[in-house]
């Protein structure tokens, strides 16, 4: 087993830096179904971009590289005790060279173990079978979408569908509602996987095993492939759309699995995963742990047909269909030019920015800020940071997360430092909208998962704060340039993403009707 931990390595590698090749397929079908010019179409392009940049840089597609959960079967008598101390420092490498996010967190402390490695982490499965090569998976599922899955618990009273019953007809609804709730805020368009039955534990488990089967192939249970092909339909006519922008694709795939449960009990659990769909799986040689096969079709096989520009001029130049304006704005930024700009428009950002999310967002409640935050832009962000031989950092990946975890805070935030836009993605809600409107300042949705694409916008590491709280939670003071967001939230009141849920909601009703008798 010379060969294993170096082929554990491989496959952390692989998942966290290049998409598969089912998953580009079906994001690449989305594309062509999405009007060009549309904020969905700009999205989707902007993902593929980074899909191909992630891919050329061996870098994280998404600076989230997840909960690392592995699944192995190994043949009888292989040693599983040997196995494990092998994948943990399999882990811990990746990590050291910037593949993985420092991402285990001390739940109590909030202390960052430093290399993923902690109580808990990383999740290793063991399962014996009678073949005698090793099936080695991972699957890199991040926090955002993780926050999104939903467990039901049949008969329910749902919004928008209604009652749902202990049967077919009921689990439809269930998974009908899962995507509506999602919203953008699991950067979709998404995968789902839906474990029916079990308990709330097992059921949970069969949903995030659903997403290790093949985008592409056939649900054996004719009954459950029928209900697949229905969600895969009628889902997309929500008009959720990428990031929950609005728009024709909100779903990539649909699973569902089925184990038996408690008389008493009938849950229905669901796994969103983003777009990033990061899972792979390698056949290994027992004798030496050498790589035989790998699973998943690779990522290089299937290209993403590069947008014509790329980045940044991409979104420019696809700028003005969307809402025919474009607007650079240097830092720091004065409050008429905040009100200037309206949900729609495109912003472009050169100057400094600084990130802050959970752990700054609460702290700053009650102290002073170490940096003269007036007219600054906050980005909703925790960075893949490497140091050079130099001691000077660089970005290695740097997408946004989900804005909505601050919203207990943020309008006092802004007000208190004088803050005038913060960037993240699947938006906030009404207390930020009011206070976006009182003091003038704006919410811009930076692609969420586009974390290679973003980290090339940031060019200088000027300083960091708060490290720590490890490298996620750190405030990192980061000179930019071209870096390109959409206003979602303006200061007059208007809020795409509050637009979109109340849309999507009135087409949930239309599904309440039974469908499966
Ligand atoms: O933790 C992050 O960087 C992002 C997270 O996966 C999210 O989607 O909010
Ligand atoms: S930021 Fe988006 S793409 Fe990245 S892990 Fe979170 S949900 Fe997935």
């Amino acid at each position: 087993m010379q060969q294993f931990q170096e082929s554990i390595y491989q496959l952390i590698v692989e998942t966290s830096t290049n998409l598969p090749g089912d998953v580009r397929k079906v994001i690449n079908q989305a594309r062509v179904l999405e009007d060009q010019g549309t904020r969905a179409a700009l999205s989707l392009s902007t993902i593929a971009d980074n899909i191909i940049m992630a891919e050329h840089n061996v870098s994280p597609i998404c600076q989230d590289t997840g909960m690392l959960t592995f699944i192995i079967h190994v043949p009888v008598g292989a040693n599983q005790i040997i196995m494990k101390k092998q994948i943990i420092e399999a882990v811990k490498q990746a990590t050291k060279e910037g593949k993985l996010r420092e991402n285990s967190v001390d739940s109590l402390t909030g202390a960052n173990s430093g290399d993923n490695v902690g109580p808990g982490t990383p999740v290793i499965h063991f399962e014996q079978w009678e073949k005698d090569t090793i099936d080695a998976r991972l699957i890199l599922k991040g926090g955002g979408c993780e926050n999104k899955n939903i467990q039901y618990s049949l008969p329910a009273e749902l919004e928008g569908v209604g009652k749902a019953g202990r049967d077919l007809d009921g689990i439809r609804k269930c998974i009908m509602h899962a995507v509506y709730q999602a919203q953008g805020q699991g950067c979709g368009a998404g995968f789902i996987g839906v474990g029916v039955g079990g308990d709330r534990t097992t059921g949970y488990e069969l949903a995030k095993h659903q997403l290790f089967r093949h985008v592409e192939d056939i649900n054996p249970n004719v009954e459950l492939s029928n209900l697949e092909d229905y969600i895969m339909e009628n889902a997309n006519k929500l008009g959720i759309g990428t990031m929950g922008f609005g728009g024709q694709v909100t779903l990539l795939g649909c699973k569902i699995g089925v184990i038996n449960r408690l008389p008493a009990s009938y849950f229905v659990s669901v796994a969103y995963n983003c777009w990033a769909y990061r899972r792979q799986g390698v056949v290994l040689d027992a004798e030496s742990g050498s790589i035989q096969e790998w699973i998943y079709q690779g990522g290089s096989e299937v290209s993403m047909e590069e947008a014509g520009a790329s980045g940044v001029e991409a979104i420019v130049a696809e700028a003005a269909p969307v809402t025919g304006r474009e607007v650079i704005l240097q830092t720091p930024i004065t409050e008429a030019q905040i009100r200037e700009l309206r949900v729609g428009d495109v912003v472009v950002i050169n100057g400094m920015m600084h990130t802050g999310r959970d752990a700054f967002h609460k702290y700053m409640m009650d102290h002073d800020c170490p940096v003269d935050l007036n007219g600054s832009v906050i980005y909703h962000c925790g960075p893949v940071m490497m140091k050079d031989d130099q001691g000077e950092w660089h970005v290695k990946a740097a997408g946004p997360t989900t804005s909505i975890r601050e919203e207990p805070y943020q309008g006092e935030i802004m007000k208190k430092f004088g803050i005038r836009a913060v960037i993240g993605k699947g938006g906030m809600g009404a207390k930020t909208l009011a206070a976006l409107q009182e003091h003038g300042g704006v919410y811009l949705n930076a692609i969420g998962g586009a974390a290679q694409y973003y980290a090339k916008c940031l060019k200088k590491v000027e300083g960091v704060d708060f490290m720590e709280w490890g490298i996620p939670e750190a405030m990192w003071h980061l000179q930019t340039e071209g870096f390109a967001a959409i206003v979602t939230m303006d200061s007059h009141g208007n809020s795409l993403h509050a637009e979109v849920e109340k849309s999507s909601l009135e087409k949930l009703k239309g599904f309440k009707e039974p469908v499966f008798k």
